[in-house]
């Protein structure tokens, strides 16, 4: 199935090469705008800021203080606004209440173009955060990750397609291989979900096994890619310099 591109400011997910997203991981103010200006510097498509990582995240004001200035100093770099909770790879334990609240209070701080969005919350709850994001003209990227293993071909397609019948606009997976077949399996996976799925999709095998589906999402079907300028935010992750030149090298003419 042809692919409907999803607008990310002045990027396209869904088209031509993947986009390179950079995540900035910042616990303090300070350490956030440094590597903002250092990621911005390094020209990547889409900046993710991971505020499991921010030391004022559980407050609404601060978060709403510390997203705005950093929308300021990315100037016009698409902004991905992800809480990633520590049961998929994230680092703090929230209740459901806590984590949607903060995904709330991102729509409504008027910084970020997307947010993403962890499916396997209460399926209530998950909607209405996908309503409160698209209110607001914020993209969904919504999420799964699974740090222990790969799942089967059968249930990773079934789970990208589960994020989308519950309104992602992007639908993202990350499992751990810990075989070849198992690379194979989450590429596999993601080249016939992209035949019966419209929206875009994003999808890695993390760790050194799995570096190689960081690289070669325009032959398989996942249309963005985390690449790392510093610090990286998951296992496997790829330094955006080298990324950048091996997606040229692989570009499908
Ligand atoms: O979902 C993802 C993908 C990721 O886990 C990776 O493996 O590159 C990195 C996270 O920062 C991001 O939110």
């Amino acid at each position: 199935m042809q692919a409907t591109s999803v607008k990310l400011r002045n990027i396209e997910l869904g088209t031509g090469r993947p986009k390179l997203a950079v995540p900035v991981t910042g616990k303090t103010e300070q350490a956030i705008l440094d590597q903002a200006k250092a990621v911005k510097a390094a020209q990547p498509d889409v900046v993710e800021w991971r505020i499991d990582y921010f030391e004022g995240v559980t407050d609404a004001a601060k978060l709403t203080a510390m997203g705005q200035k950093l929308r300021t100093a990315l100037g016009d770099l698409a902004l991905l606004t992800t809480f990633r909770t520590a049961g998929e790879g994230g680092e703090l334990a929230l209740s459901d209440a806590d984590y949607f609240g903060i995904c709330q209070t991102v729509v409504d701080g008027g910084f970020t173009d997307a947010l993403d969005v962890e499916r396997y919350h209460a399926e209530d709850a998950v909607r209405q955060a996908v309503n409160a994001a698209h209110a607001q003209n914020v993209v969904v990227i919504m999420s799964n990750h699974d740090f222990d293993k790969t799942p089967a071909q059968t249930d990773i397609i079934r789970r990208l397609s589960e994020m989308v019948a519950v309104g992602a606009d992007v639908a993202k997976i990350a499992v751990m291989p810990h075989t070849t077949e198992d690379v194979l399996t989450l590429l596999t996976a993601t080249n016939q979900a992209r035949q019966t799925l419209s929206q875009p999709l994003i999808t890695m095998a993390m760790g050194d096994l799995g570096k190689v589906s960081r690289l070669a999402g325009e032959v398989f079907g996942s249309s963005l890619t985390f690449a790392t300028v510093g610090a990286a935010s998951a296992p496997g992750q790829i330094s955006l310099d080298h990324l950048k030149g091996e997606l040229d090298d692989l570009k499908l003419n």
